[in-house]
């Protein structure tokens, strides 16, 4: 199941992330900026209870976050940026990483680090990358999540292509996918067109 975001507040941001004039700066608050009202959506089905306390004039039952707790896990580089942001929403929930890179040649996912919170497995986890090109880093990090126990997953990117979507629900049907956009197509580099760029070198600079 794939949700896109279709908020105009999202896509007036997303395309100012486009934007080949707009810098580091800029380009790192938009992101964060849409990772939370991306989070703001992926987090829709949270469940809550009626918690019983007293208002300065009543005493009530209020809704509260129930049931499993959180983890966010960035796919690095770029996915930190997004739960970077998103932690401060949800400031209990544990962070997990999951080091990868693409090759260049190949498009293959290189991983090259994984910390997961011990207890993955009892969490929702909120997976982030804010490119899903080909998808084979998102699906490599997804199956790294399942072979530590992790059972409920859902996947936010900012941007995918429809070849990226197709290899997730490919590989892991069962994994909700939450994006700002799904743009036209991969380019002969893999690259997501019309897209924005290399999105680990726009937020941190490297190019
Ligand atoms: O869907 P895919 O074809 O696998 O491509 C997407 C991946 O490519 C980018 O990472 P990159 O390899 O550039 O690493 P970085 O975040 O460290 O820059 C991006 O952040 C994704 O992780
Ligand atoms: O368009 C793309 C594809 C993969 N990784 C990126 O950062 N951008
Ligand atoms: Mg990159």
């Amino acid at each position: 199941m794939v949700t896109v975001v279709t908020h105009p507040l999202v896509q007036h941001k997303l395309s100012l992330m486009r934007d080949e004039r707009t810098g580091v700066k800029e380009f790192r608050e938009l992101a964060a900026e849409v990772s939370l009202l991306l989070a703001y959506e992926a987090m829709r089905d949270l469940e809550t209870e009626p918690h019983p306390l007293n208002t300065p004039l009543v005493s009530g039952d209020f809704p509260m976050l129930t049931g499993k707790k959180l983890a966010l896990v960035a796919i690095l580089r770029a996915g930190l940026i997004m739960t970077d942001a998103i932690v401060q929403l949800v400031p209990a929930a544990k962070v997990g990483h999951i080091g990868l890179y693409r090759d260049p040649q190949s498009l293959q996912p290189v991983a090259y680090y994984n910390k997961l919170p011990a207890d993955i497995a009892e969490r929702r986890v909120f997976l982030t990358d804010p490119m899903l090109a080909t998808g084979g880093s998102a699906s490599a990090a997804i199956s790294s999540l399942q072979a530590a126990g992790a059972t409920s997953i859902k996947l936010m990117s900012i941007l995918a292509a429809p070849e990226g979507i197709a290899v997730i629900e490919r590989d892991h049907p069962e994994v909700e996918i939450v994006v700002a956009a799904i743009d036209s197509h991969l380019n002969d580099h893999g690259y997501i067109v019309p897209g924005l760029g290399d999105a680990g070198d726009r937020i941190y600079g490297t190019k």
